[in-house]
């Protein structure tokens, strides 16, 4: 098989190297000259055989949006593009309209695996008509891992895929703010002698063992404390579209919520909201305020 793919950044140039160590010939484009095969995406296409497939591997949001627009110019009937990155599940109806006006077809793919994929494979999560599934077949089966499990096709319609994609990341948040805190209340103790040890031997037998887990103990055997690490943490988007998902629905979520809003709790200093419960409390009971440390000080009780 042969495949055109757009943006070679982490992900995509990774993906790129699975694919051509699974058999598919890959034609690369991106914007940095130094890793691309082809000058644009007007050359990419061209060199393309019919029927034509291309996946996108951008950002999601607009450097999405604006590839696939241009990729509806440039391909034809029968083609298809597929979209591997973390997109929004509702841009999907949008971009599969957009290409079913010209005859192509659309694909949505959440990917997951991260830096590891190249050497693990890549859990895939498609959405689309099996037909259009069926065209990318050889690419996923490069990109997957070994094995009965890492890829789905979760529904025939647009947005199937990253809808899947989105729930994952979701769960991914929860998953990981639990490690965060339990790990956080052995470090806050001294019950036990040796944190590092304890969550190491979870790694085996327990009913909490995953690779999450495994990654922390990585994390935190190279830095045993994370003193070289700021509690501060991003988020891309997804967590947030599953709390939305979950409002639409009417869904309890309380898990996943609490850890997107725990990190945007880490990038604050000083939390606005617990100044105002300290200023209540003082206003009510006379209870003692803090004020702000000087540079460099504490803050104490007035
Ligand atoms: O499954 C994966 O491989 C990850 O989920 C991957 O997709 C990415 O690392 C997250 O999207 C980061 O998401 P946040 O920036 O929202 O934490």
């Amino acid at each position: 098989m042969h495949i055109g793919l757009v943006g070679l950044g982490k992900m995509g140039g990774n993906m790129r190297t699975r694919m051509r160590e699974g058999g598919v010939t890959v034609i690369g484009y991106d914007r940095n000259a130094d890793v691309s095969d082809t000058e644009s995406l007007e050359a990419l296409v061209e060199q393309l055989p019919t029927p034509k497939v291309v996946w996108v591997m951008v950002p999601a949001g607009g450097p999405t949006h604006d590839t696939i627009t241009a990729l509806a110019d440039l391909l034809g009937e029968g083609d298809l593009v597929v979209d591997g990155g973390n997109s929004r599940w509702t841009d999907d109806k949008i971009h599969a309209d957009l290409l079913a006006a010209k005859g192509i077809g659309f694909v949505d793919c959440g990917v997951s695996g991260g830096v590891w994929g190249l050497q693990n494979g890549y859990a895939l999560m498609c959405g689309g008509s099996t037909a259009d599934v069926a065209k990318a077949q050889p690419a996923f089966d490069a990109l997957r891992p070994e094995g009965e499990s890492g890829f789905v096709h979760a529904g025939q319609q647009p947005g199937a895929g990253h809808f899947s994609k989105m729930v994952h990341n979701g769960i991914e948040y929860a998953v990981m703010q639990a490690y965060a805190e339990g790990w956080e209340l052995l470090e806050a103790t001294d019950v036990v002698d040796n944190v590092p040890e304890v969550f190491a031997s979870w790694r085996e037998g327990t009913v909490i063992r995953s690779w999450l887990l495994d990654l922390l103990v990585t994390a935190i055997e190279d830095d045993t404390h994370l003193d070289k690490i700021r509690g501060y943490a991003d988020d891309s988007g997804e967590g947030r579209w599953t709390v939305e998902a979950a409002i639409d629905n009417a869904v309890p979520m309380n898990v996943i919520a609490a850890s997107l809003f725990a990190r945007f709790s880490s990038r604050q200093d000083d939390s606005p909201a617990m100044k105002a419960v300290a200023a209540m409390r003082n206003q009510f009971g006379g209870h003692a305020l803090h004020t702000p440390p000087p540079p460099g000080g504490d803050a104490n009780p007035d």
